[in-house]
């Protein structure tokens, strides 16, 4: 079974924690994108979703779903999303795609964080995957030599303007021992957005594909 077939069992596996027919949060990426192929079955019973990213509102409204602004809804029943990494706490890394802002915004109006992932994406120690931050770009500079004060190493995301109009810096090297605190601290930084960390509001439960079926993950504390 190769990597996208665990994404897609774990993204069909969500389909069940759609239990309402509210709006459903959409989060971004290629596992999300097997979410919204899922979500588009039941679209008649849901009212519609609220989307994380331009792509993926153009895919859920391809699929026929409607898509609400953010400031229009009430507090989400569920949001689903993926990972670049996960740890057994369900602290999450995420970004890879850029969308990482937008994500935490629906994650924190979110009740319920339902993350899909495949097998691979579950560690013991974040920090493998470098660490998404995004900056307003007259800010990158600045925001780059604070980063390598705090011992990482930022590489500029050339060419990548998020959805907000920002740059993305991808952090290497940093020390991810502490996940809540390392958030803060660079969230503290003038200029930063807010990075990919998801550890003041992490996941409550991960999806994981495997080939030996879908695993079902929750924090252990
Ligand atoms: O910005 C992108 C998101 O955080 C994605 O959810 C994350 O990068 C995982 O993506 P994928 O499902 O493609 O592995």
């Amino acid at each position: 079974m190769n990597a996208d077939e665990m994404k897609k069992q774990a993204a069909w596996a969500a389909l069940e924690y759609i239990k309402g027919d509210g709006i459903v949060g959409v989060g971004t990426g290629s596992t999300v994108n097997h979410f919204i192929d899922a979500l588009a079955t039941i679209k008649d019973r849901i009212e519609g979703a609220v989307s994380s990213s331009e792509a993926s509102t153009q895919k859920l409204e391809a699929n026929g779903i409607k898509v609400f602004n953010l400031n229009d809804c009430n507090e989400i029943e569920v949001y689903v999303d993926g990972a670049d990494e996960s740890n057994h706490l369900l602290e999450l890394v995420k970004g890879g795609g850029g969308a990482l802002t937008r994500e935490k915004i629906i994650a924190a109006a979110s009740k319920q964080f339902v993350c899909i992932a495949d097998a691979s994406k579950l560690v013991d120690v974040l920090g493998k995957f470098p660490l998404p931050v995004e900056v307003i770009p007259m800010a990158r500079s600045y925001v780059a030599r604070e980063i390598v004060k705090l011992g990482g190493q930022p590489v500029y995301r050339e060419g990548v303007i998020t959805d907000n109009g920002n740059v993305i810096l991808d952090v290497h090297g940093l020390d991810i021992m502490e996940p809540i605190k390392l958030e803060k601290t660079l969230n503290d930084i003038v200029g930063v957005v807010t990075n990919g960390l998801f550890a003041m509001r992490p996941a409550d439960v991960l999806l994981l594909g495997s080939p030996e079926g879908t695993k079902t993950v929750f924090a252990k504390s």
